[in-house]
């Protein structure tokens, strides 16, 4: 009962961050990265784990998180990723860390 209504309290979260509010800063991470399509050959050499934002609300949907940390794993797995491949200093970084801030200040542990 309690791990329902936590997801559904994550389920909001997620798609908070997914939100038109959040549209200047959230595109990068609504689905997977394409690497042909961003011409971003090397992306899998960096990021070993794809995660992004539309695949955590689509396994939510799906009932295949257990409990909520599973669901912070994946919401951060975003952020590591874009981290990882996205140098400091870079929009899509900024535009990452912006993103963690609103999940930062939504998530309560
Ligand atoms: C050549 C090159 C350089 C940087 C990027 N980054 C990037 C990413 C990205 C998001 C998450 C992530 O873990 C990795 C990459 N998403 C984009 C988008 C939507 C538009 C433009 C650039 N984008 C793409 C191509």
């Amino acid at each position: 009962k309690k791990h329902q209504t936590e997801l559904r309290f994550a389920q909001q979260v997620v798609k908070e961050l997914m939100s038109k509010k959040y549209s200047s800063f959230n595109y990068p991470f609504l689905e997977p990265v394409d690497p042909v399509a961003l011409n971003c050959p090397t992306y899998f050499d960096y990021v070993k784990q794809p995660m992004d934002l539309g695949s955590v609300s689509r396994k939510l949907s799906n009932w295949e998180y257990e409990n909520v940390e599973q669901v912070e794993a994946d919401v951060r797995l975003v952020f590591k990723n874009c981290y990882a491949f996205n140098p400091d200093g870079t929009i899509v970084n900024m535009m990452g860390h912006r993103l963690e801030e609103v999940f930062n200040s939504r998530w309560v542990d």
